[in-house]
């Protein structure tokens, strides 16, 4: 649906170059939900705007539908525009405009008929759950209804693909949910083609089907959620994957650590499970064939694309040879063992 083929953009400031992405390509397949994670900086915004062309890019090809639009005429590109739809973090609404009326407008601005209008703005107000809002100004909702109104206007020229920049980071937690689900729903309903930028994992983790991570500009992994998150290749999506876990050694325990082993302290290690060493009982494998007890501190199982994943705090007894040997056991396991100190 759409593919990126080597995009790069370099931005020229006070007579610098900043290069803001560096031979991008990626495939954003028809039907799919496509996340593009990063943190402040990676070039996530630069990327999306290059999608509809807000920002040219200094080389490279965008493709929509098969066909290459990077050097369309203003013309071309307004009409291409008008299939993929974009939305923001910070909605765009027209204050002055009812929720009916902000959503009819890119109808009114096409001069579709009047009683057409009305029939699919209806439709569409339906479709986000805000029938009882349809006569209300933007000041009078809440974030996340803003953000529906903002998904139905961008649905109303029925698009093939959405674009979403940031477009829960202004939400919370919950409102959030709300959000991502509707977007699933409407990815279902009508087959849209979704492609969204987030600092988020928890987003990447509740909706995407693939995602690719970008660093400094670059694309540092690309791949399904179930596959990165079983199998992550790079410390950068590790770091991003341990940031929807929400796993702390408790005060008492830190207070007590030791950087180095001594007589009579155990190491506490973080087990990373991921994929399939997360069905094993691994657990109770090293204590039959090891000898080693886990006094299990904390743990945090989660699911994403499929997937099981999770981390366990742990402490180990044992003797030292033995202790060694299980992680060494684990290891093999597929578990990512790191010893954090001894208590
Ligand atoms: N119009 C511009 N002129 C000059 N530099 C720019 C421009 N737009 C972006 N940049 C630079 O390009 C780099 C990537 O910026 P971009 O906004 O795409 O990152 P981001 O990942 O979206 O970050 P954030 O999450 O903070 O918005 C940054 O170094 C930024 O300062």
């Amino acid at each position: 649906m759409i593919q990126l083929q080597h995009i790069s953009k370099i931005f020229e400031h006070n007579k610098t170059q900043i290069h803001a992405l560096k031979d991008i390509s990626i495939h954003v397949p028809q039907g799919k939900i496509y996340g593009v994670i990063g943190k402040s900086g990676a070039g996530k915004s630069t990327l999306i705007r290059c999608v509809n062309l807000l920002e040219k890019p200094t080389s490279g090809k965008i493709f929509f539908d098969n066909q290459e639009i990077t050097h369309l005429s203003n013309r071309k590109l307004i009409e291409v525009r008008r299939k993929i739809s974009m939305i923001f973090q910070h909605f765009n609404l027209l204050s002055s405009r009812t929720v009916f009326d902000n959503i009819a407008f890119p109808l009114e601005l096409n001069k579709t008929p009047k009683a057409k209008i009305k029939q699919k703005v209806n439709d569409l107000i339906e479709l986000v759950g805000l029938t009882e809002k349809a006569n209300v100004y933007p000041a009078n909702l809440s974030g996340g209804q803003k953000q529906r109104v903002a998904i139905a206007r961008a649905l109303a020229s029925d698009p093939k693909v959405l674009l979403c920049d940031e477009a829960t980071s202004a939400l919370d937690p919950e409102t959030t949910r709300s959000i991502l689900k509707l977007l699933k729903d409407i990815n279902q309903k009508l087959g849209l083609t979704i492609l969204l930028i987030t600092h988020e994992m928890d987003v990447v983790k509740q909706i995407c089907d693939q995602v690719a991570v970008i660093s400094n500009g670059e694309l540092v992994e690309q791949s399904s959620v179930g596959e990165i998150f079983s199998h992550a290749k790079t410390d950068i999506a590790r770091q991003f994957i341990q940031s929807t876990l929400h796993i702390n050694i408790p005060d008492d325990y830190l207070a007590r650590l030791s950087p180095e082993p001594k007589a009579g302290l155990n190491p506490l290690v973080r087990l990373e499970f991921t994929g399939v060493s997360v069905d094993l009982p691994l657990l109770s494998q090293i204590a039959k064939e090891f000898n080693i007890e886990s006094n299990i501190i904390s743990a945090q199982m989660d699911y994403a694309g499929g997937v099981k994943f999770g981390l366990m705090l742990a402490q180990m007894e044992g003797n030292p040879k033995s202790i060694a040997s299980a992680i060494q056991f684990l290891e093999k396991n597929n578990t990512k063992v790191e010893v954090l100190g001894y208590v």
